[in-house]
């Protein structure tokens, strides 16, 4: 059985749904604070606990003592926020996973898939990025998530976990069949911001920043498909059951596109015009984000199966549905 802690999240609850057509034995955990309860199936066995609460981690293994496996979404992911709010991220993202390792070994589950991210590796040197790129980490949140990655490390060595840590570049899309999507309150992602523009639930697109060391000026990122990331998070718990070994691995698409790519592909996609307003930079913001996956293809056999149009094209589907439109 896997655990899935945040798996009421949205790359969790993507996650969770992939699992189930699979077939597999799922627990989610979620306390709520992002996720959403509607988003894992009422007749999956779900926890509402809160990881940084030692009795209800106890509980969960204590109630489901077949889980082998732990997929961990559960974090703080705003990468403004962390450097407004360190403690914060420190708190959840740090000190409450050590709490949930912690508890793993006692019920003595050794098996974890990590929600790690390109933001560990801060401004890039190289592009594409492969894993053995410097970890330099120009925000809170991107420390947070390096420091789990070597605490895994330290536990490994010491007490035999094993671990996957999935580097994701920027997740993005929805579901297929449109039952989920993207809902963070509040929202702070580009692609669905640029939709509620193109709702006319707000009027204009900010564009952080325009002096950047990028052809257009604008932010450059890898914008990888959720339905693509939960397809690796079912093969890196494959490779844990049968290999007693850790891996860091990188899933993006291994392509850029600027915010302005990202502005022109949404109105290519919605027909709808898009205002924007150049704005300045967001603290904490690295100019370029691209991923090498040539190690989680050799490694999982996983390879990216849907674009930018794909993408946009569900998220667009997904947001019309959730959120409407009045324009
Ligand atoms: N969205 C991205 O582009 C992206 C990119 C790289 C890495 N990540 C990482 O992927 C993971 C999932 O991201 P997401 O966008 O789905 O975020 P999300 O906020 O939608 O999901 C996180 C889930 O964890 C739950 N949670 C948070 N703290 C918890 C706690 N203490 N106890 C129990 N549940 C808790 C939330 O309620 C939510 O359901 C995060 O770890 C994030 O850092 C995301
Ligand atoms: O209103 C907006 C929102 C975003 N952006 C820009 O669009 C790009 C993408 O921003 P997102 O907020 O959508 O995503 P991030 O790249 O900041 O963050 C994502 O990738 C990070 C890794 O860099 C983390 O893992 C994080 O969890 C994940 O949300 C950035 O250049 C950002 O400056 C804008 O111009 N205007």
């Amino acid at each position: 059985m896997i655990a899935v802690i945040g798996g009421a999240g949205y790359i969790g609850s993507h996650t969770v749904k992939y699992l189930i057509q699979q077939g597999r034995k799922v627990v989610v955990f979620d306390n709520l604070s992002t996720g959403h309860r509607e988003f894992v199936p009422s007749h999956i066995p779900f926890v509402n606990g809160d990881l940084a609460n030692k009795n209800d981690l106890n509980q969960l293994f204590k109630s489901y003592p077949d889980i082998d496996t732990v997929i961990h979404f559960a974090a703080f992911a705003y990468v403004g926020e962390s450097v407004q709010q360190p403690s914060k991220y420190y708190q959840n993202n740090v000190i409450n996973t050590i709490y949930l390792l912690d508890s793993m070994l006692d019920h003595k589950v050794k098996n974890i898939v990590f929600s790690s991210t390109c933001a560990t590796y801060g401004n890039s040197v190289v592009s594409p990025i492969k894993e053995d790129h410097p970890q330099i980490p120009i925000n809170p949140y991107g420390r947070t998530k390096l420091m789990m990655e070597q605490i895994m490390e330290d536990y490994s060595h010491a007490y035999g976990l094993n671990y996957v840590a999935l580097r994701y570049f920027n997740a993005a899309g929805a579901d297929i069949e449109c039952e989920i999507g993207e809902w963070h309150e509040p929202e702070t992602h580009l692609i669905p911001l640029i939709l509620d523009v193109a709702i006319g639930k707000s009027e204009a697109i900010s564009v952080f920043g325009s002096d950047f060391d990028t052809p257009d000026g604008t932010c450059i990122r890898d914008y990888i498909h959720v339905a693509d990331l939960a397809d690796a998070h079912s093969r890196a718990v494959d490779y844990l059951l049968v290999n007693s070994d850790n891996l860091k691995l990188n899933l993006g698409n291994g392509e850029g596109y600027s915010v302005l790519d990202i502005i022109k592909t949404v109105e290519e996609v919605t027909g709808k015009s898009i205002n924007k307003i150049m704005s300045e930079k967001r603290a904490g913001d690295p100019a370029r984000l691209i991923g090498s996956a040539e190690k989680a293809k050799q490694i999982l056999g996983w390879y990216p199966q849907l674009k930018l149009e794909d993408i946009i094209t569900t998220s667009w589907l997904w947001h019309m549905k959730k959120f409407g439109g009045t324009k």
